[in-house]
């Protein structure tokens, strides 16, 4: 195509969203109007599908769940008066907590103010509460967030000795849908710890928020803790960031999380429309389906040209991922789905990996975020003419021309600036391309069996150690590691049992290695 030939299918295939100035490209994705008349039944059925899930039907089979984010920004949605009292109670609740943490009406024990939040969750409720956070937290937030998102040790310990004495003025965030994730829960003893080292009172200064009924909410409960808010069974984590795991840790921030609400109501409104040319959403799915020949063949590489969209990427990850890397269909049938995401932000990483989505194995499509302000203010100049912002987009600009001259596909989103609005709008329209692609491909896009799949066998493991200690306590002398396993009954786990012992004798625990370490088989092991 030449470039009067481009610029016409640009404004053939542009998408504008007037209430919230955004404007998706689809045009340098190299589908014709063939292929889009060959989705188009599938895109009905998708729509239809929606109008269903939308208005409770259960939307994930599996477990048996309806799948009701899009009613948390539009409570009238929702499909009976119980569930929108409690959408909107929570909000206001949600709302009046923040106020009063912010005047310092709720303190903890011993000073005037809370100063620090840690956030602690994993997954759906950590990414997205991280993705905000950077993304809107204004640079001087009535309270400082850390996020414990992990079981790491080392990545606990640095939370706790950045908050350092300030712990005495730190609120406390458990967050976990489900209330048994261990990683959190692991966190949350972590923490308590700590509180308790300095003979502070956790309960005064912790907050659940998790299913009514859940392992943690019963312990916040019985152990009266600050507060609790709800996380509801027809939010799936990964769309959970309108919902208290989104909402409170904003609020605290100081951020507009009404705002954020209403940009993805907007979305929500126009990715309703159930025709491809006018629905945002729509347009991405097919872009994707196109991309990827509907499975997935192509890597989503995501690109905002704004530091403080560097986050997105990583939320994406969950939320495309999750969703779509099914092994089976909703028939039953093996179609190991997905669509693989990474990406940074540009132009930082026009100095890394955008050499190989250049020159290398094209096996990706990009998205580019383009955020149309600079900054807020003047932007003072760097050559004459020219300032950093025009040096961004040009960046931008040229990294999309190039990779289409050299056949390597790009959606450009583009929105006016970076606000509570805009992301929430952003949210809104890759949760619903992912709804939309789910059904173009047939897969369940609100279940994680793989997940939980992972979750066992971490805990066989966990099982195999104490069975290893048991083996060890009972025997006086050295036995290798062959013997320990036939001992703990567990002969075919040899390795993963010598791997226990190592990390076990890594850490001072009590357990001895002797012999050749590039040996494992000749080691003995003992207890000191
Ligand atoms: O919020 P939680 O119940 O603790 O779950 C946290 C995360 O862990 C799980 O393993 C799921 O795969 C995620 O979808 C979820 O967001």
């Amino acid at each position: 195509m030449d470039a009067k030939e481009l610029w016409q299918r640009y404004q053939d295939w542009l998408y504008y969203h007037e209430g919230l100035g955004l404007y998706l490209d689809i045009s340098r994705m190299r589908f014709d109007n063939t292929f889009v008349e060959s989705l188009q039944s599938k895109f009905e059925q998708a729509f239809r599908e929606m109008v269903a899930l939308e208005k409770g039907a259960i939307a994930n089979p599996d477990e048996n769940r309806m799948v009701g984010h899009y009613w948390l920004r539009n409570p009238d949605l929702a499909p009976n008066s119980q569930l929108r009292a409690e959408i909107v109670r929570t909000l206001e609740e949600i709302e009046v907590f923040a106020d009063q943490v912010h005047t310092g009406a709720i303190h903890p024990p011993k000073e005037n103010r809370f100063t620090d939040i840690i956030s602690i969750g994993i997954g759906g409720s950590a990414l997205g509460p991280q993705f905000v956070a950077e993304a809107l937290a204004p640079d001087l937030p009535p309270l400082n967030i850390h996020f414990i998102d992990n079981t790491d040790p080392a990545g606990i310990d640095r939370v706790l000795s950045r908050v350092g004495d300030r712990l005495s003025s730190t609120l406390v965030l458990v967050i976990s849908k489900s209330g048994g994730t261990p990683e959190p829960r692991n966190g949350m003893i972590e923490v308590k710890q700590a509180y308790s080292r300095r003979n502070l009172d956790f309960a005064q200064y912790a907050i659940a928020i998790t299913s009514t009924g859940s392992n943690l909410d019963k312990v916040a409960k019985s152990e009266n803790w600050l507060g609790t808010f709800p996380m509801y069974d027809w939010v799936g984590g990964r769309t959970s960031e309108m919902s208290a795991v989104g909402l409170v840790p904003a609020a605290l921030q100081g951020i507009n999380i009404r705002a954020m609400l209403d940009g993805a109501k907007q979305m929500d409104d126009a990715t309703r429309i159930a025709n491809i040319k006018n629905n945002p959403a729509a347009l991405l799915a097919l872009s994707w389906y196109f991309s990827g020949n509907g499975k997935g063949e192509k890597d989503m590489v995501v690109l905002p040209y704004k530091d403080s969209l560097l986050l997105f990427s990583r939320y994406l990850q969950q939320l495309v991922m999750e969703s779509l890397g099914k092994e089976k269909d909703l028939d039953g049938k093996t179609v190991y789905q997905g669509i693989a995401v990474y990406g940074n932000k540009g132009s930082t990483d026009q100095h890394a990996y955008v050499q190989q989505l250049r020159e290398g194995v094209p096996n990706f499509f990009a998205t580019l975020i383009e955020v149309l302000e600079d900054r807020q203010g003047a932007s003072s100049e760097i050559d004459p003419g020219v300032t950093a912002g025009d040096y961004l987009s040009g960046f931008l600009l040229g990294t999309r021309q190039a990779l289409y001259e050299n056949h390597r596909d790009s959606i450009t989103v583009t929105i006016p600036q970076v606000n509570a609005q805009t992301v929430g709008a952003l949210i809104a329209l890759y949760e619903r391309a992912v709804g939309l692609y789910a059904s173009l491909v047939n897969v369940n896009a609100y279940h994680q069996p793989g997940v939980e799949a992972g979750k066992k066998a971490a805990a066989v493991i966990l099982d195999l150690q104490n069975k290893v200690i048991k083996v060890l306590q009972s025997e006086r002398k050295g036995l290798t590691i062959g013997e320990i396993a036939d001992k703990a009954g567990a002969s075919d786990q040899v390795e993963p049992i010598y791997k226990i012992l190592r990390h076990l004798h890594a850490n001072n625990r009590g357990v001895v290695l002797t012999g050749d370490l590039s040996k494992p088989g000749t080691l003995t092991v003992s207890l000191t």
